[in-house]
């Protein structure tokens, strides 16, 4: 049966697309069938896969808000394995749009019940936000994956998402595991992320994952190629490490 991961945290450009684009393409070149959901308006993992926003007629939006058969709107990319659900800039308006909707909670859920086994894991680039588009990521998700960056405010806002995840849990009955804490951009040359790496293990413990992803030039292109970091530059640091935290989701089970 497939895995349905959310990548999340409310907390902005911590690394969520480039860990859901990444991650989702390093599965699929472990020979895992992947299909990654972007459910953020900004689309920059539907063109992080080299899907043009431009051109896409239906997302997204179109299954969240107008019924569309999520299996119309799934796109194959040019990394083997690995199919995308697009966003545009018309999912900006749906977080208004989805308040007046029945169900407004689970649609996203609703709309994979059919599809999501045909994958070994659906992996969801959430938006930078704890509203209704984030609440439909997880309440479609088995487990979620919290990117952290290794700055000084490194967990601010976190009980925040933890809470929001208990609600979860508790208002649908629903298991929702943490399958872990990526932490991201860790800058080398400086000893504030080795301290941050130690504040974030007391906080989640065994829940951080071993490969912390460096701040690497080549995952910062690579996006706009229009190419995961395997495919753009699949010797780089970035490449490696990415491919290491897939080996780690997928021992996770
Ligand atoms: N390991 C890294 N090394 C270098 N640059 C990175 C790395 N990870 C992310 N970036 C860059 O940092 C910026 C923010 O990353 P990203 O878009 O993945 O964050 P996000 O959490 O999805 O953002 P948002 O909250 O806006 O959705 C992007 O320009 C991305 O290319």
């Amino acid at each position: 049966m497939g895995r349905t991961i959310a990548v999340t945290n409310q907390k902005g450009g911590v690394g969520k697309t480039t860990t859901s684009v990444n991650l989702s393409a390093c599965l699929a070149y472990l020979g895992k069938k992947v299909l990654l959901i972007d459910i953020d308006p900004q689309g920059n993992a539907t063109s992080g896969v080299g899907i043009n926003k431009g051109e896409t007629q239906h997302c997204i939006y179109d299954v969240l808000i107008d019924d569309e058969d999520i299996r119309n709107v799934i796109k194959v990319t040019k990394v083997e394995n690995l199919s995308v659900v697009p966003a545009t800039i018309s999912l900006a308006g749906a977080e208004v749009e989805l308040v007046s909707t029945i169900s407004r909670e689970v649609r996203l859920k609703h709309a994979l019940e059919d599809v999501k086994d045909h994958y070994d894991y659906v992996i969801i680039d959430c938006p930078p936000s704890l509203g209704l588009l984030t609440i439909n990521a997880l309440t479609a998700a088995d487990a979620v994956i919290i990117p952290v960056q290794c700055e000084f405010y490194a967990l601010e806002g976190l009980s925040q998402l933890l809470s929001t995840i208990r609600l979860v849990q508790k208002h649908l009955n629903q298991e929702l595991y943490i399958d872990g804490v990526v932490l991201t951009m860790l800058d080398a040359r400086t000893n504030l992320g080795i301290q941050v790496i130690e504040e974030v293990k007391k906080y989640f413990q065994e829940k951080v994952y071993k490969s912390i992803i460096p701040r690497n030039v080549r995952l910062s292109e690579a996006p706009s190629h229009g190419e995961p970091i395997i495919i753009y530059d699949p010797k780089s640091r970035g490449a490696e490490i990415y491919l290491e935290l897939a080996r780690e989701v997928v021992k996770n089970g």
